[in-house]
């Protein structure tokens, strides 16, 4: 077996690498994006003879979600075109790929958990183009695995978590939106699935959701990283329409994990209790 990582690094990039050197996994590489540009095929195909891998994760992505409505031409690039080269380039070279996905793809206007074959509407550009990268991904390769996962965050990159204790430290009060509901996923947990799933050596192909457990609002997230990392401020719940942003987002996208964890018995952390674990390692 022999993983390569696209997108190194991005979050979910280095949140692979610290889980593989805590499981002592070491056939495993993370080029940065001048050996490993997924919209140059010409430069992945030489990575892919020299690399020789078994298994590919895919985390290269656009996802400036509300700068993405401006820059539709590089987002669907990167989120559709670089899926397409890597499925193609995975195809020749007979390797597996994990390509990973967003909630996004959903309208998210029904109160109801998601599930894998459930009508994707996107109702944003960058949603649409991950879902266009889904699709060549299906339609090119058979050996996929396709993780849709939501609200990453983790001690690594830009995320909501970060972005919440940033501005907490300097005001007093915070207007979060409290009436878009979904889950929170540590990248942590997301990036030990993934290494599960392939050292399971399982072949059940397809397309799967994995997020933490429980639901909540972004307004009762920012609640909880408040109280957990130990900050005071008064957030304020305030309704979508009181926080304009350029790109819709989804109102309800709580998706169903059965499936992911019956194929490879995952268990999955609840999302407050993962949320303690990277408050404390932000801490220290
Ligand atoms: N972040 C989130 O909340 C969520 C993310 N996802 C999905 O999870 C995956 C991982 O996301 P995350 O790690 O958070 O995202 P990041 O934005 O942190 O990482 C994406 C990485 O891809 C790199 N990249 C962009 N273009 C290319 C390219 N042409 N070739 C190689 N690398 C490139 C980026 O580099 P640079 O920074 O230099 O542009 C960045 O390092 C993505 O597929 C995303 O769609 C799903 C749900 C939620
Ligand atoms: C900073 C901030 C955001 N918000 C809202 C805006 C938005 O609805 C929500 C989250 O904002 P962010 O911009 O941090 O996150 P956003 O870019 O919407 O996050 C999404 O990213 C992509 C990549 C995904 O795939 C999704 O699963 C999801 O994680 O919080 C507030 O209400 N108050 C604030 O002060």
């Amino acid at each position: 077996m022999k993983i390569l990582v696209l997108g190194a690094s991005g979050q979910l990039g280095q949140c692979l690498k610290k889980v593989a050197a805590e499981r002592n996994i070491s056939n495993i590489s993370f080029p940065d994006e001048s050996k490993a540009n997924i919209l140059d095929t010409a430069l992945l195909q030489t990575l892919f003879t020299e690399e020789m891998p078994t298994h590919v994760i895919n985390c290269a992505a656009y996802t400036a979600v509300d700068k993405a409505e401006d820059d539709v031409e590089l987002c669907r690039k990167i989120n559709k075109d670089g899926a397409l080269n890597i499925a193609g380039l995975c195809k020749e070279n007979k390797a597996t790929l994990i390509h990973v996905s967003t909630d996004f793809v959903f309208k998210g206007d029904k109160p109801e958990l998601l599930k894998e074959d459930d009508l994707a509407e996107p109702i944003n550009i960058y949603g649409l183009t991950k879902l266009e990268g889904e699709q060549d991904v299906i339609n090119n390769l058979k050996e996929h695995f396709i993780l849709r996962t939501s609200w990453l965050y983790s001690e690594y990159a830009n995320n909501f978590v970060k972005t919440m204790l940033r501005l907490g430290a300097d005001r007093d009060v915070l207007n979060v939106i409290a009436d878009q509901i979904g889950t929170p996923t540590y990248a942590i947990d997301l990036a030990g699935a993934i290494l599960s799933i392939i050292e399971s050596g399982q072949k059940d192909y397809g397309v799967y959701h994995y997020s933490n457990e429980g639901v909540t609002s972004w307004y009762d997230f920012a609640v909880g990283i408040f109280e957990l990392g130990g900050t005071k401020i008064k957030v304020k719940p305030i309704s979508t329409s009181q926080y304009p942003t350029k790109a819709i987002r989804p109102k309800f996208s709580v998706m169903d994990k059965t499936k992911i964890k019956s194929t490879f018995g995952l268990e999955i952390p609840y999302w407050r209790d993962s949320l303690q674990v990277c408050i404390a390692r932000l801490k220290y």
